[in-house]
């Protein structure tokens, strides 16, 4: 089973990412997914080549965003995708099964066809507002989580559901209360001067009822 905390990477430059994965991976993430957006293919080649033995070394995995013939080409562990990116279904014929694919919603019905598409983990958000995204889909709060949930229940449809979107310390507890797996985050970590006792923190809560 995934880990209950993904840590999305932020950073304009090749040397800003490095420097924030590192950071993250050092305070104890073990599920990154690099998100370097509108950059030169031959520059999010290059950062992508030094991420994958760094998470190799911190025995994380490692998730590319939007990026599928980067991910194959590198051999990431598997590829984020977005409502409006490349389809699940053909992410799946073209990285096999192997491969972890994850997918955005923002609605039941979403996550329905990511379901169906073979989908491995859904990224639903947004939960608040967050500039860390341009362009957010309706934004969901708890309630939005706890409908969601609710239908999936009913539906007998199980998949790991990420909470993603504004997420802070203090939401962790009611969000993982409407069901969720766990929580997809970037601001919180990037910007904490604590990211080690953040990152503990946060795992308290998000394995508070997990029994071992
Ligand atoms: C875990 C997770 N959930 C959702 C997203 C958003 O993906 P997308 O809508 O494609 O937006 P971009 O991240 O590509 O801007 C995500 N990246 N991760
Ligand atoms: C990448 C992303 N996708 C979202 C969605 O709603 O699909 S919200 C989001 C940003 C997550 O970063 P932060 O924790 O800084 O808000
Ligand atoms: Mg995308």
């Amino acid at each position: 089973m995934y880990s209950k905390l993904q840590y999305i990477s932020q950073g304009e430059t090749i040397e800003k990412q490095l420097y924030n994965i590192h950071q993250a991976l050092d305070a104890g993430c073990n599920w990154l997914q690099m998100r370097f957006k509108n950059q030169k293919p031959k520059d999010a080649f290059s950062l992508a080549e030094a991420v994958k033995p760094l998470c190799e070394q911190y025995h994380a995995l490692f998730i590319v965003n939007d990026d599928l013939h980067l991910t194959k080409e590198i051999n990431a562990d598997g590829v984020h995708l977005g409502l409006t990116d490349t389809t699940i279904d053909e992410a799946r014929a073209f990285l096999g099964t192997s491969k972890v694919i994850g997918g955005t919603a923002n609605t039941f019905e979403n996550i329905q066809n990511h379901v169906k598409n073979g989908c491995d983990y859904i990224g639903l958000g947004p939960f608040r507002f967050t500039a860390t995204k341009e362009k957010l889909s309706p934004i969901l709060g708890l309630s939005g989580y706890f409908d969601i949930l609710q239908k999936l229940k009913k539906a007998k449809i199980e998949i790991p559901v990420y909470a993603i979107g504004g997420i802070t310390l203090r939401d962790v507890s009611p969000l993982m209360e409407t069901g969720i797996h766990g929580i997809a985050v970037s601001g919180i970590i990037t910007e904490s001067d604590e990211k080690e006792k953040l990152i503990q923190q946060l795992n308290e809560k998000l394995y508070a009822n997990v029994i071992v």
